[in-house]
């Protein structure tokens, strides 16, 4: 799907000149927010503990989501030749990681954004969990920003032995590559990327392994103000990016 105007001009007015149009990086997962659990297809719950993984564990991960979509034309399709991965929704599973206390906001915010932003006035809205199993990849493409106050996608990844899975953005005739296999190979530790949402992008084919991630789309804190006028009830909702 194309920006609209207004999320083209909450991009500008909230981020860094446009040759900026990806960050990366590692931070530590502890054990206390090394976990995740799930609802499986028959509606028991599965258990799993990204410190200490196995492939019948990731498997079992896999098997429990659905194939992923991914939207076209304003619908929401399934095609294998262009998508290959497995999808859970945020509904389904509950992980102990969170975001908000991992610094990776931090990160975002000094690479992406303008000077005068700190991390608590960007917001991270969890998506879905996705694996990627062997010979599982997503063709380039964009992503669709959930709403117009969205301009960013962030992705982080477990720390699940793979090969293959290289996440490869793409603008103009320049070429960059999150190799998350890389990242989270040798420590317990988890990947992350955040990237504007309309930057070409493609997951390569994973080779072997599980690449587990969550997905994030991220945007401003958005200041609600409202008026309600007297004598007919009506109120009007005013948002604003929120300044510092
Ligand atoms: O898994 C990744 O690295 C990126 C996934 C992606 O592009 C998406 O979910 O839209
Ligand atoms: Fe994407």
């Amino acid at each position: 799907m194309a920006p609209t105007a207004g999320f083209e001009a909450l991009r500008k007015a909230f981020c860094l000149i446009e040759d900026h149009v990806y960050c990366s990086g590692v931070v530590p997962l502890e054990g206390n927010c090394s976990s995740l659990i799930y609802r499986t297809k028959n509606s028991s719950s599965g258990f799993i503990d990204f410190l200490n993984t196995d492939d019948n564990q990731l498997a079992a991960l896999s098997d429990a989501c659905e194939p992923a979509s991914f939207g076209r034309d304003h619908e929401d399709v399934l095609d294998e030749e262009y998508r290959k991965a497995g999808k859970m929704d945020s509904s389904n599973f509950s992980a102990q990681f969170s975001i908000y206390t991992s610094g990776i906001l931090d990160t975002v915010v000094s690479s992406l954004l303008k000077e005068n932003h700190q991390a608590n006035d960007i917001r991270a809205e969890l998506y879905k969990l996705n694996v990627y199993g062997p010979g599982s990849f997503f063709k380039p493409h964009v992503d669709t920003p959930r709403s117009d106050a969205m301009f960013g996608s962030l992705v982080i990844v477990f720390p699940t032995k793979h090969e293959g899975g290289s996440l490869k953005f793409r603008q103009g005739d320049q070429q960059w590559s999150f190799d998350s296999s890389d990242l989270v190979a040798s420590e317990p530790r988890v990947a992350f990327t955040a990237f504007f949402s309309d930057v070409e992008h493609e997951v390569l084919p994973v080779t072997s392994g599980y690449r587990v991630t969550l997905t994030y789309s991220y945007g401003p804190v958005l200041e609600t103000t409202f008026l309600k006028c007297l004598y007919c009830g009506y109120t009007m909702y005013f948002f604003a990016v929120k300044s510092s």
